[in-house]
């Protein structure tokens, strides 16, 4: 059978679905009800801080604390406008709530790689599962999709348009295509159910309540400092990457959650660095003792890493506003203290 214009016509973005009555009640000033996967984590518990202190919405955490802890969310424990729930994404959720920030994934290599199929289950399943309660709601839905969906790039800078350059079949493609298909995803129900989807590419974050042995560079580096060890820099130690502290990131989440933009959109802060200047830059502001020693590199790890933020300066006027330079020492501040190392 040929294709007709109606056909065609059902390619066209739905109309989204209509939000929860409450949303336009006349008597009562309901607040905005949020969920927050992965809220226990380092991002999330950032960006769980930032709605709560509003007190304009309620918030609940939906989080399997793999990687995350409740530590990270003790100030909002018995808040009446929080909730905690132990639960994993890859399982159906049933809650009644306006927006959606999706972050439940883990995010350093390190935690990725242990079980790839759980971390592939957590993308895929988990944002059905999320994108299946946003239809019902009718509710927004962020998802936070990562820089390593560029691969190890052939383009530099990095640009929303750029396609990426990923392994499929390598020891990283759990997280990287994992999340490519997330994206997917995200973008097929926004086609076929008109759900409200909003994605940003976050490229490396780090600050306070970084988990210690996370494994991602900065803590590393600076839990190595401070505890007296080498800092392990991989070979060769010239590839690049571009940080950004976590108040910047939340930020930018937020601002893209209220946008009228699907996305991507890169989040990210485009000063570059080799881990070398890294390793260099823990010592001058932390550590002046500390030193490094050049170790093995994993398996397919990206060569440069630069976000292109045009996009995000033009569409959602923001733009990072903490250098590494004050970052790293507000970092460090957090790591002495949950380190019990005294600061010299
Ligand atoms: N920090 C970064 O540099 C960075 C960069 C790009 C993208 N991201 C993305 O941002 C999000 C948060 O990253 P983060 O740095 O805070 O990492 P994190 O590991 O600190 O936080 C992830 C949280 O998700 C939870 N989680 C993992 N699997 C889950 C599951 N199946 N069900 C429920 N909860 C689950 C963990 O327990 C943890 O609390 C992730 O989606 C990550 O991919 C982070
Ligand atoms: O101890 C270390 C750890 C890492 N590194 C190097 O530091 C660089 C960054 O590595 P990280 O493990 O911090 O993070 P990656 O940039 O590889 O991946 C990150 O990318 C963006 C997000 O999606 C995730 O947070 C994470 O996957 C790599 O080149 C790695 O080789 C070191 O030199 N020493």
């Amino acid at each position: 059978m040929g294709h007709t214009a109606n056909e065609d016509d059902s390619l066209a973005v739905k109309a989204p679905p209509l939000p929860s009555p409450l949303r336009h009640s006349k008597f009562t000033t309901q607040k905005m009800r949020i969920l927050v996967t992965g809220g226990a984590g380092f991002i999330g518990s950032h960006l769980v801080d930032r709605l709560m202190e509003t007190g304009a919405n309620e918030v609940i955490v939906a989080d399997n604390f793999f990687s995350g802890t409740k530590d990270n969310l003790r100030r909002w424990i018995g808040h009446p406008n929080f909730e905690l729930i132990r639960h994993d994404v890859t399982e159906p959720l049933l809650v009644e709530v306006d927006q959606i920030y999706h972050l439940a994934c883990p995010a350093s290599p390190i935690f990725y790689k242990y079980n790839p199929v759980k971390t592939i289950k957590t993308n895929v399943m988990g944002t059905l599962n999320m994108l299946g309660l946003a239809k019902r709601v009718g509710a927004r839905i962020l998802l936070t999709s990562t820089s390593e969906v560029y691969g190890d790039p052939l383009e530099h800078p990095q640009k929303e348009e750029y396609w990426g350059n990923v392994n499929p079949i390598g020891v990283r493609s759990c997280y990287d295509e994992g999340k490519r298909v997330a994206e997917t995803l995200m973008f097929d129900y926004h086609r076929q159910h008109g759900i409200e989807i909003r994605i940003a590419r976050i490229f490396n974050t780090y600050g306070p309540r970084m988990n210690i042995d996370d494994g991602r560079v900065v803590s590393n580096f600076i839990a190595q400092a401070l505890r007296g060890e080498q800092m392990t820099v991989q070979a060769p130690g010239t590839q690049t990457r571009s940080f950004c502290y976590v108040s910047d990131m939340v930020e930018g989440l937020i601002r893209l959650m209220g946008s009228d933009v699907t996305g991507p959109i890169n989040l990210g802060n485009p000063g570059e660095f080799t881990m070398l200047e890294l390793a260099e830059a823990v010592k001058e502001l932390i550590e002046p003792s500390a030193s490094w020693k050049l170790v093995e590199n994993t398996p397919d790890d990206p060569r440069k890493r630069k976000p292109d933020i045009t996009k995000a300066e033009s569409i959602l006027k923001w733009e990072p506003k903490v250098s590494l330079r004050d970052g790293l020492p507000l970092m460090a501040a957090d790591f002495f203290e949950r380190l019990g190392v005294s600061k010299k």
